[in-house]
């Protein structure tokens, strides 16, 4: 029974049964079209009005036609995209000097991926797998790529590709303190554009896809991770899979969805993706290492990989067939996975001195045209001829300017993309109770710590070094405090970046606002808990102005911290790299700070170092606020020490009278918008995902 959906609506009806079913068989009945259900629908179904899935994909097809329109896939109105690729090759250097040498990794590989299939490439390790599965997503962090890849019979636009497809990573880069709802309710937010899909009907299609992938009954359940707990493994690459689907993508690519969960669980998210495949008529390719002999049966066909060159492509029951027409039987009760992989990686060489791999690759490419479905020949040449006109200036302006046309670059605006990250990130933080409670009970205990050591200084010669003590400390305590924690955030946001803005989600600048925003409140707390308190405590000028003053220059050394931690975390690529380089940099600031040395004393190639100390204007500032005006007693000054009844004249012995107190918190803020601007320019560099079409 069909439940047939209205067709050019800009809203159609879908029969969503409740459960994802099983997977249909592997010789599965003729694939319905989208808005068509495989199975009669439950009792349970609910039909929900929904935005056609596929505008996204419609979107960009009516664009498509003109201007170089030749470029676009999708064209031709199919739900999912034929990919066909034929000759890939790619290529890598390696070494460097005279050592340096190129490397073939992939060797002239063709195929061709259906709508409503479900492929595997398969190999031993190191065959090139997850290269050719990456060449075809055209996520090629380095190396040369040739060959042709056509989807629906046209070369590929390069950002409107990184919008048409899903690719799920193998690890599960997702927010541990979002739910599963959070988590791809956000991505729909960023991916499916404003202009279609009001906020009702992005949650509709959340909804949508949850029950397809199984996991409604986890949608509000945190994703956790492995020392906070959270949902299982096998849940979290459904929400991985789930992160790109409800952008509906026109064809999934994933790296290894199975590895690291258990058998039961690897076939069901095998089925899962199956469903997907047929329900709607998507092309879905993953690379997969040992599959069970059940998880064979649902894949429609497997590119079986060899040393970067294939040795079968086509439905497994056939590669069984091929090999034993070669000579290789499948022995009786094995799985043909683990006989293709024993096949494939045999090394031992026969009298012709050739392994069997090597036999197999030449036998495939004698036989490979009968089993892979040929494009029709004037669209081959089209495109090849679209191809190169791209490859030339003229070509590439056709491509932009066809771009232009489209509805826009972002599927939302700035300042939606600024919300929706801002709102994930504040969830982020403020859900962590630990990072919370322990950054407050950090200034609790120096507070503390303080109030013992220097309550309530004297106004004599020895309360003019320990005010100049703690004031210094002061300085050096919230710059670590504040800049430590932030260090980290992009190192271990980077790879959750890098796949977002791989498919085009968001802004740079909106995703650094939002992230620099969300630090802010924290620090800004727990900073004035400790800067409102220690100032009575100590005993420092007991008027409101300077009080005051204490708070702004305090509050102006956070925000400045906060941006060179943000800057030093956006440029350094790992945790490791961060939690050298920021203490060495806090430290060489500390050096530099005005305590320890004067400017003028200090080498002449290392004083510029004492212009970009935060510590020295806070330290400036902090001692001005002090000392001008405090009246010294010298009454008690003992031999040999020489008291200053002025604190004016303190500060001039010590050459901190300038630059003047305004000018040091303008300075600390100047630096601050100057590292948060650099800062933004690294996080855009250093999470730019290379893509290249072929
Ligand atoms: N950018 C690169 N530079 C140098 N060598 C590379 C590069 N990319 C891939 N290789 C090499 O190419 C070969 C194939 O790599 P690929 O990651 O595609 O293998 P795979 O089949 O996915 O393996 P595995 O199952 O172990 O992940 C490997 O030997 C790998 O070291």
């Amino acid at each position: 029974m069909k439940q047939v959906a209205p067709e050019n609506h800009d809203h159609h009806t879908i029969n969503v049964p409740l459960s994802a079913s099983g997977a249909a068989d592997a010789g599965h009945p003729p694939r319905p079209t989208r808005g068509e259900s495989l199975h009669p629908p439950p009792p349970d179904s609910v039909a929900i009005d929904m935005p056609a899935a596929s505008d996204l994909r419609r979107r960009n097809n009516a664009s498509g036609g003109d201007a170089g329109g030749d470029e676009t896939p999708g064209s031709n109105g199919k739900s999912g995209a034929d990919l066909y690729w034929e000759d890939v090759r790619f290529k890598v250097s390696t070494g460097s000097g005279k050592d340096k040498k190129e490397r073939e990794i992939l060797k002239g590989d063709s195929g061709r991926a259906e709508p409503g299939q479900l492929i595997a490439v398969m190999g031993g390790s190191g065959a090139g797998k997850t290269t050719l599965l990456n060449l075809l997503a055209g996520r090629i962090p380095q190396g040369e790529p040739s060959g042709i890849v056509l989807a629906d019979g046209k070369v590929r636009d390069k950002r409107r590709w990184k919008k048409l497809i899903g690719y799920v990573q193998q690890e599960d880069l997702l927010y541990e303190n979002l739910t599963v709802r959070e988590t791809l309710m956000t991505s729909a937010q960023l991916r499916l554009p404003s202009a279609k899909y009001s906020q009702a009907q992005k949650a509709e299609r959340v909804e949508e896809v949850m029950r397809q992938l199984g996991i409604s009954h986890v949608a509000d359940s945190r994703i956790g991770s492995g020392a906070t707990g959270g949902i299982s493994g096998g849940e979290k690459k459904r929400v991985s899979i789930g992160v790109e689907l409800v952008a509906d993508p026109m064809t999934l690519f994933l790296d290894e969805p199975t590895t690291g969960l258990d058998s039961a669980t690897s076939l069901s998210v095998i089925n899962i993706l199956k469903d997907l495949a047929v329900e709607t008529n998507r092309v879905i390719i993953l690379t997969i290492h040992m599959p069970r002999e059940t998880i064979l049966g649902k894949l429609d066909k497997v590119a079986l990989m060899s040393k970067g060159q294939m040795v079968w492509f086509g439905p497994s029951k056939k590669a069984l067939e091929h090999f034993a027409r070669l000579g290789h039987e499948c022995p009786p009760q094995t799985n043909p996975a683990d006989f293709y992989l024993d096949l494939i990686q045999d090394n031992e060489k026969d009298k012709d001195s050739r392994t069997v791999a090597e036999k197999l690759i030449e036998e495939w490419s004698a036989v490979e045209k009968e089993y892979t479905t040929p494009i029709d020949e004037e669209t081959r040449q089209q495109a090849l001829k679209t191809q190169d006109s791209k490859k030339s200036k003229k070509g590439r302006q056709e491509v932009a300017g066809a771009w232009e046309d489209d509805e826009g670059r972002w599927a939302t605006s700035w300042f939606s993309e600024f919300s929706v990250l801002l709102k994930r990130n504040f969830k982020q933080t403020f859900r962590n109770k630990t990072i919370v409670i322990s950054g407050f009970m950090q200034q609790f205990t120096i507070l503390l710590l303080l109030g013992f050591v220097f309550f309530r200084l004297s106004a004599d010669s020895a309360g003019v070094q320990s005010r100049q003590g703690i004031l210094f400390f002061v300085c050096i305590n919230q710059t670590f405090s504040f800049l430590m924690p932030i260090i980290t955030v992009f190192p271990l946001e980077r790879r959750i970046i890098l796949r977002e803005r791989a498919s085009g989600s968001y802004r740079t600048s909106a995703a650094y606002l939002a992230k620099a925003i969300s630090l802010w409140p924290l620090a800004c707390l727990s900073s004035l808990l400790f800067s409102i308190n220690v100032y009575w405590l100590v005993g420092l000028q007991p008027t409101f102005v300077k009080w005051l003053l204490f708070q702004i220059i305090t509050q102006s050394l956070v925000f400045a911290a906060q941006a060179l931690g943000m800057l030093i975390g956006s440029s350094v690529p790992n945790v490791q790299m961060a939690q050298i380089v920021g203490p060495l940099i806090v430290v060489s600031f500390v050096i530099f700070g005005g305590n320890f040395t004067a400017g003028n004393s200090i080498t002449v190639v290392l004083r510029w170092i004492q212009w970009i100390s935060l510590i020295r204007y806070t330290y400036g500032a902090y001692m001005q606020n002090e000392f001008n005006g405090l009246q010294l007693n010298c009454g008690n000054a003992t031999g040999g020490v020489r008291c200053t009844p002025n604190g004016s004249e303190v500060l001039s012995l010590q050459g901190l009278d300038s630059p003047s107190l305004g000018i040091c918190i303008l300075i600390l803020l100047v630096l601050g918008v100057a590292f948060h601007f650099l800062a933004a320019m690294m996080l855009r560099k250093t999470t730019r995902m290379r893509i290249v079409v072929i």
